[in-house]
């Protein structure tokens, strides 16, 4: 028996396969979010951020809400397919209104990459925040002034650092084989990361 994909849903699928996508991915606290703030202002992409989608679940209280907000508040990674759904909803919200994504904080880990491509489509390219590890504790502990994130603490940084470059090493290869990787080093002033953004993102429009 095949799979039956409804008239609308081939419809969404077609326009999410036109649509620029651009992952964003990063160490914790190297910048993403400031980055794509600034990405909006000037190319008027729209801006989903799994941790923000997913901080919304849990403020929510929702069942999935209760169900991830330990692992979170741990710095672990929470299950796929909660993420991608969550992502696929805010996506489809958009589709009709937005001129680009920028995906921030997606793929952690390839499957979520691969899975991505099968519900939704390819990325165009996929834009690399880098940044020292003690820059960005640096940074996470400055934001924890204001924040009120539940993870911004010494404890969870150690954490949220060694998920990152546990899974990360492997997303990288495997884009930049696919020619999809661009690389922008974060250490210096944001306005200058910025620049760099631009640069990359001028030659996909
Ligand atoms: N794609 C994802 N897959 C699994 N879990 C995620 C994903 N994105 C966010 N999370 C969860 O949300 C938390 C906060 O993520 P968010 O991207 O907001 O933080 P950040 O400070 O920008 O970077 P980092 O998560 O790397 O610390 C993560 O530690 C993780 O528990
Ligand atoms: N010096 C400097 N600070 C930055 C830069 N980008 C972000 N920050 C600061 O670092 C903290 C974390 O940035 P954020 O965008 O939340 O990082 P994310 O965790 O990758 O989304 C914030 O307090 C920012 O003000 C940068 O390029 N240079
Ligand atoms: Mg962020």
């Amino acid at each position: 028996m095949g799979i039956c994909v409804s008239s609308d849903e081939k419809a969404e699928r077609e326009k999410l396969k036109k649509t620029k996508i651009i992952f964003v991915i990063g160490g914790p606290g190297s910048g993403k979010g400031t980055q794509c703030e600034k990405i909006v202002a000037k190319y008027g992409f729209t801006h989903l951020s799994t941790g923000d989608l997913l901080r919304a679940e849990v403020a929510s209280n929702s069942p999935t809400g209760s169900q991830i907000k330990d692992i979170m508040q741990n710095g672990y990674l929470v299950p796929l397919e909660i993420v991608l759904k969550l992502l696929r909803n805010a996506m489809l919200q958009k589709i009709n209104t937005c001129k680009g994504f920028l995906i921030d904080g997606y793929p952690r880990e390839i499957k979520q990459g691969l899975e991505f491509e099968k519900m939704i489509a390819p990325p165009t390219i996929v834009l690399i925040i880098t940044c020292s590890a003690d820059t960005m504790k640096q940074r996470i502990m400055k934001r924890a002034a204001t924040s009120s994130r539940a993870d911004d603490n010494e404890a969870t940084i150690v954490n949220r650092l060694e998920t990152y470059f546990r899974s990360t090493d492997p997303i990288i290869a495997y884009y930049e084989k696919r020619g999809l990787l661009r690389k922008v080093p974060a250490e210096g002033d944001a306005d200058v990361v910025f620049n760099e953004c631009c640069k990359v993102i001028d030659i996909i429009l």
